[in-house]
């Protein structure tokens, strides 16, 4: 049976590693044109480290330096203003393997995209910082477990930008090598999200449960050490691609299943109509009673819905002072459906992480849109702006230190695509930073 096990697998590869290479695997089935569509690339000069990481292979050894790499697929959109994320030929780095849930992502929000798997998301992001890709994929929340907090962190580590979020739904199944039952499992492997979704599938049995980077990389020890008494958690196509056979349908405790992924690029993708969009910041704030309070308070003078408040341990200084006593201190992330406001006033630190237009993947209805009258004022150069298009350098400007103060007036938000429920006045007390003589710009007065 290893061997049948090990051929099995063998030619359900041969088809993802001629994916993989960019080879067309001349094969005329269904299947087989979608392998051919889907490209991945292996960069042969990069090295996986063991803490996750990639570093480039040392120039005397044959390098694939960034110049090759770009030479290899073309002119960089790296530095263009209007980097077209769903052009074709799109590299789109992740963490993952074939067959993951990611993938079956990625390949359905950039059909035409050259994937870029990496092993760790850490390698991911590195590729993008280092022009090998164009945007890292990174799922960040999950409609019934919450919040994939490390990747929260990975965001403010790194100095990408948010350029879109898209929500797909995944269905999670559970499966082991053909004619393995429910009852024979001791051991699952799976991705430690996916364990959390299916929390309570998985109390009925008796199984150890492993962690695994992702469930392809479980479906493969399953079938490579032809594993009878071992499932694996995840979606239906690595199941396929390796060989397994499908356990149980619908395996996550809750239906639909929807996990949000941010798209990340190195420049900013500011949505040049106004349509359906969201921005997140991130900012540490001083002490005080209510300061959070106030501080969201500015998006509740102009009825900006916020859409997720997200805090975090401040690694950098891990505790504040409050007389006598000392706290855990926090950094807040918040995405909102709008632009930037002036939470800068109150704020330690900002950081605006993106602007970006939102997309679901096989789900409905659009919940909000913005009208085009959105003003910022920067008072120490004083821009004014008629866009956020217009706007949004200024603001990454402000917000990452240089001198002034950005202030995002309005917005006129449309609850419906019928018409404006009204304009939303800026008030004065919520404007303090305002300079004098500036004035309120004609459109709010
Ligand atoms: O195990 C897989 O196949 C994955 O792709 C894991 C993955 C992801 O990284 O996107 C998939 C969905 C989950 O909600 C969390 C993690």
């Amino acid at each position: 049976t290893t061997v049948a096990a090990s051929s099995r697998l063998m030619s359900r590869r041969a088809v993802a590693c001629a994916g993989y290479a960019g080879m067309d695997d001349g094969g005329g089935g269904e299947g087989m044109m979608i392998m051919a569509r889907r490209r991945r690339l292996v960069v042969p000069g990069i090295i996986a480290t063991a803490g996750g990481g990639v570093r480039l292979r040392p120039a005397t050894k044959g390098a694939y330096t960034c110049a090759r790499a770009q030479r290899a697929r073309g002119p960089s959109l790296a530095t263009d203003q209007s980097l077209d994320i769903e052009r074709a030929n799109v590299h789109v780095a992740y963490q993952g393997s074939p067959g993951t849930a990611i993938e079956e992502m990625v390949f359905k929000a950039f059909p035409d995209c050259i994937a870029v798997p990496c092993k760790k998301f850490v390698a991911a992001f590195e590729a993008v910082d280092s022009s090998l890709a164009d945007i890292v994929v990174l799922p960040i929340e999950n409609s019934s477990t919450g919040s994939f907090h490390q990747n929260y962190d990975l965001l403010l580590r790194h100095k990408l930008h948010i350029v879109q979020e898209v929500q797909v739904e995944i269905e999670l199944c559970l499966w082991a090598l053909p004619g393995v039952q429910k009852n024979d499992l001791r051991t699952i492997f799976s991705h430690p999200e996916e364990f959390a979704q299916c929390e309570h599938s998985l109390s009925s049995l008796r199984v150890i449960k492993k962690n695994v980077d992702h469930c392809a990389a479980g479906a493969e020890i399953i079938s490579m050490q032809n594993l009878g008494d071992a499932g694996v958690i995840g979606n239906a196509q690595a199941a396929e691609l390796y060989g397994l056979n499908i356990v149980e349908c619908n395996f996550q405790d809750a239906s639909p299943n929807l996990t949000r992924y941010l798209v990340l690029a190195k420049t900013a993708d500011i949505p040049k109509e106004y349509g359906q969009y969201k921005t997140s910041i991130v900012f540490g704030l001083e002490e005080g009673p209510g300061i959070l309070f106030k501080a969201l308070s500015a998006f509740w003078m102009r009825d900006i819905n916020l859409s997720k408040i997200e805090s975090r341990p401040n690694k950098r200084e891990p505790m504040r002072t409050q007389g006598n006593e000392k706290h855990f201190n926090y950094i807040f992330y918040v995405d909102f459906e709008a632009s930037t406001a002036e939470v800068q006033q109150r704020a330690t630190f900002l950081r605006v992480l993106g602007c970006y237009q939102m997309r679901e993947v096989g789900l409905t209805a659009p919940i909000c849109q913005l009208s085009t009258v959105e003003l910022v004022v920067n008072q120490e150069k004083g821009t004014r702006c008629s866009s956020l298009g217009e706007a949004y350098p200024c603001l990454v400007s402000v917000a990452s230190g240089e001198p002034g103060l950005a202030i995002v007036v309005g917005p006129v938000i449309l609850r419906s695509l019928s018409g404006p429920t009204g304009g939303i006045l800026p008030n004065p007390s919520a404007s303090a930073g305002w300079k004098k003589g500036l004035g309120w710009p004609e459109k709010f007065t």
